[in-house]
């Protein structure tokens, strides 16, 4: 008996495409079952309004989970990135694979990197994430740059540069990574120079919540694919977005990783190895897009064990930042 094809939502952009693939190659190994990629167009995808303005949280989501609560799909595959933090109760996170490189990179002409950009060099991002985090390097550094506000796939962008319109465009490593075109990075931004958006590099697969044994079987076998560290990494980071009450588009850089080593340790040493799997450092940073003002904090600890630890870790550095004036830096607030 040839059992039927579970169908994964995508959208049809070139990056959800690929990953999509990437997540359905993996379904396949762990159910036997085939699947079925089933194209979804968003709100996100055709419209031409700067991200910023159309605004709000979730653009390219929300036809995705409609398309799951209407039984039309069985599954969808987000970026987690572009997903709001607040979940419906009627859908869960199936799971979070193993995060690839969290990393903002630069496509520069010239093959340049980022601190070797003349003065004046205009560098394209629409993120005001981006913009609050290069502009206070370059503060900082005496470097002169202008962001530029952009967007658009990736193509696009790139296109940009290659066009001489821009010294300059930013990206995600993991898009890149994805699409198969890491080749054209000329810099990869150190995290302590620009932190990633919260849940940058990792996808969310998103199932039904299981009222019906269907959806319960399907919850459990794509649980094989999830991630504890990435799991628990993006919840704290998703976390302290939302106690900012912010958005995607908000300045805020988050990131929970593995922290350095300390100083007498070294890789290979069993103590160092106690320490790089029991620990998790979470920092991040809300900065007006000028890099005027920031406020940058980080906290380390145990790697949280449970969903509720990861959530209290983000808000409890949420909390810090808010004390430190981290409202006042969002500008216009969370929709
Ligand atoms: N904002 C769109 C978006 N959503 C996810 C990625 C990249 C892949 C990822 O972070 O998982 C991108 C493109 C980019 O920021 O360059």
């Amino acid at each position: 008996m040839t059992e039927k094809a579970l169908r994964l939502g995508t959208r049809r952009s070139k990056l959800a495409m690929a990953q999509s693939g990437q997540v359905a190659q993996a379904v396949r190994r762990v159910t036997g079952r085939p699947v079925e990629l089933i194209e979804i167009t968003t709100y996100g995808d055709t419209s031409r309004e700067h991200l910023a303005q159309i605004g709000g949280t979730g653009v390219f989501v929300t036809a995705l989970r409609d398309a799951l609560l209407r039984g039309e799909v069985d599954f969808a595959v987000h970026s987690l990135k572009d997903l709001p933090t607040t979940q419906p109760e009627e859908l869960v996170l199936a799971a979070v694979p193993v995060r690839e490189d969290p990393r903002d990179v630069i496509v520069a002409r010239d093959a340049l990197k980022f601190t070797d950009l003349p003065r004046g060099a205009r560098i394209g991002t629409g993120a005001p994430r981006r913009m609050a985090q290069l502009n206070a390097y370059a503060r900082a550094h005496g470097l002169d740059i202008e962001t530029v506000p952009i967007r658009g796939n990736v193509d696009t962008r790139i296109g940009y540069v290659h066009a001489g319109e821009l010294d300059a465009v930013v990206l995600a490593a993991a898009g890149l990574n994805r699409i198969g075109r890491i080749d054209e990075v000329t810099d990869f931004l150190s995290v302590d120079t620009v932190l990633p958006a919260p849940g940058q590099g990792a996808l969310a697969i998103e199932c039904r919540a299981g009222n019906t044994a269907h959806d319960a079987a399907l919850v459990a076998a794509l649980g094989e694919l999830d991630d504890p560290f990435t799991r628990a990494a993006v919840t704290a980071e998703r976390s302290l977005l939302a106690a900012l009450e912010a958005g995607c588009s908000a300045p805020v850089g988050a990131l929970a990783d593995l922290p350095p080593l300390s100083a007498p340790l070294e890789r290979g040493d069993p103590q160092a190895d106690g320490q790089i799997v029991n620990e998790m450092r979470l920092r991040a940073v809300v900065g007006t897009t000028d890099g005027t003002r920031m406020v940058q904090l980080s906290t380390t600890g145990p790697v949280p064990q449970t969903h509720d630890r990861a959530t209290a870790l983000g808000r409890e550095l949420a909390t810090e930042m808010l004390a430190q004036g981290a409202a006042g830096l969002m500008g216009e607030r969370a929709r």
